[in-house]
């Protein structure tokens, strides 16, 4: 998939600081084409801060973000988003007045070629547009096995299919690198099941990178090939999820001592 010494993606020793707080420290990752990554760590540990960095929602301290060959440390969001890079928030962002199809359209608004007056005027081209792009949204539903529920207002949606609802729309804007934020929060366990089945699926069906994270152990161990260990902002382990949970620096971080107990 990648050529040569070309970089897919690589985050080279970012640093996060806010005022005296030093939320992540020194992070360094690459990512392969077609990799399945996973990031956990005890709350507070900076894993939202390190998507964050990555989507250009907020500018690292110090540190770079090379993607595609490209170095793309302190673009704004969307344009990350036009690049290729997706993701999903901890807490679901949906439009829940809107229908489920009409959800997945708001991800495509930016694609649009006619203008406002075209859109105001009804004229055919914007028709055109617009019919083409729903056509697409229902593709996408279809994939994702919300096809049925596409006339449903979102926020009408059993949870589980929310959370779908939410990758749908990361979609319709074709990542190539997708992130995810505790995407089983919240789920019941045969959720959770399915929610592993069905990531790995749209790794497979839209040719994706994908890097999550997540609090579900038995989720993220089943389902990423590497993880990564984030403890107050260091990256303490790395590794296939064996070696992470035969790891000590990770069993003490989660387990062994009252000052991370307390935290969870
Ligand atoms: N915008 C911000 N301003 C100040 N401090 C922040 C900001 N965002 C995060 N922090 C702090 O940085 C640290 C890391 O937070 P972050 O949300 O990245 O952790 P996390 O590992 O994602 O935690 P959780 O599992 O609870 O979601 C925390 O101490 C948090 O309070």
């Amino acid at each position: 998939m990648n050529g040569g010494n070309s970089v897919f993606f690589e985050a080279r020793e970012l640093t996060m600081r806010f005022g005296g707080l030093v939320a992540v420290n020194n992070f360094s990752l690459t990512l392969k084409g077609g990799e399945l990554m996973g990031l956990i760590g005890p709350n507070g540990a900076g894993k939202t801060t390190v998507f964050n960095m990555i989507t250009g929602m907020l500018v690292p301290t110090s540190g770079r973000i090379i993607w595609q060959d490209e170095d793309i440390t302190g673009y704004p969001p969307y344009r990350i988003t036009a690049k290729g890079i997706a993701r999903t928030f901890q807490n679901i962002r949906l439009f829940n007045d809107l229908t489920v199809i009409d959800n997945v359209m708001v991800s495509y608004h930016h694609r649009l070629r006619s203008s406002f007056w075209h859109a105001i005027l009804g004229l055919r081209k914007y028709r055109a547009e617009e019919e083409q792009m729903r056509e697409e949204a229902m593709e996408i539903l279809r994939e994702v096995g919300l096809a049925h529920l596409a006339g449903e207002k979102a926020g009408a949606l059993p949870y589980g299919q929310q959370r779908r609802l939410e990758i749908a729309r990361a979609l319709a804007t074709s990542p190539k690198l997708l992130l995810l934020d505790e995407p089983a929060a919240g789920m019941n366990p045969q959720e959770t099941m399915e929610l592993a089945q069905f990531v790995r699926k749209i790794r497979d069906r839209f040719n994706l990178t994908i890097f999550l994270i997540e609090h579900d152990m038995k989720f993220v161990m089943g389902l990423c090939e590497r993880i990564k260990v984030l403890d107050y902002g260091n990256t303490i382990a790395e590794g296939t999820p064996e070696e992470i949970q035969n790891n000590p620096e990770v069993i003490k971080a989660y387990l062994g001592e009252p000052k991370h107990a307390a935290r969870r």
